[in-house]
């Protein structure tokens, strides 16, 4: 019988080691072992958290891009196009400026509903070009992302707890950032960890004390063995 209640995971600041860079390795035990589903709810591509899954040796249940991309393991489902922000993209070229990784984009190359920005190229001209086109830009602390803004994590976790059934009222969830506001309002069980921004901290049932993995570490461990059901 499953005792451990079911996870839904933001990954950059909250898998992350508490020096800021990398996944903690002292998640992958706990997480591989964990006997409810875990889900990887992030704003980064689709394959990334895929390859976290496959190499935890875990069922791939993944909310990628922000809500854009939701594959429950059996089904993909894109729920947002991409055109809008590469029309905004191409302007945003034109002014000069472009996504900022480089001539290989590996950020940006498989991704498939949205676009990410390096968080040091100018946000003013990409917002004022995004509102032309009725897009979004966030911002996650990790880069900006050009996305349709009726497209979110909450929406992408709703729609894989119905495929896969997930009760979300016994679910717990841990973010940082902005883009897990809407992960927290689906879920019976939100924590923002220490380095979350303000909309997250605000949003989230209880803000823990410590930082990345270490918060969400201290979490696992409170809940373990403790689903409601
Ligand atoms: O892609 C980002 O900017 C942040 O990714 P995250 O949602 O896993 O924290
Ligand atoms: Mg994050």
């Amino acid at each position: 019988m499953t005792t451990d209640p079911p996870l839904i995971l933001d990954i950059d600041g909250t898998l992350t080691r508490p020096e800021g860079w990398g996944i903690d390795p002292r998640i992958f035990d706990p997480l591989h072992e964990w006997d409810a589903p875990v889900v990887v709810a992030t704003g980064k591509a689709f394959p990334y958290p895929i390859a976290l899954c496959h190499f935890l040796a875990i069922p791939e249940l993944v909310v990628a891009e922000n809500g854009g991309v939701v594959y429950t393991g059996d089904d993909v489902t894109f729920t947002a196009d991409r055109a809008a922000a590469q029309n905004v993209m191409a302007e945003y070229r034109a002014a000069g400026y472009g996504p900022g990784w480089g001539a290989d984009d590996t950020v940006n190359r498989w991704r498939e509903t949205e676009i990410a920005v390096n968080l040091e190229m100018p946000l003013e001209p990409l917002e004022e070009i995004a509102d032309d086109y009725g897009l979004e830009v966030i911002d996650t602390g990790y880069a900006y992302h050009l996305k349709d803004p009726t497209i979110n994590k909450g929406q992408g976790v709703l729609a894989m707890a119905e495929a896969v059934g997930i009760d979300l009222e016994d679910a717990v969830a841990v973010g940082d950032s902005i883009n897990d506001v809407s992960t927290f309002e689906v879920v019976g069980r939100s924590f923002a960890v220490a380095n979350a921004d303000d909309a997250a901290t605000e949003a989230a049932d209880e803000v823990l004390e410590d930082v990345h993995a270490d918060g969400t570490l201290g979490v696992l461990e409170r809940v373990r063995g403790r689903s409601r059901d």
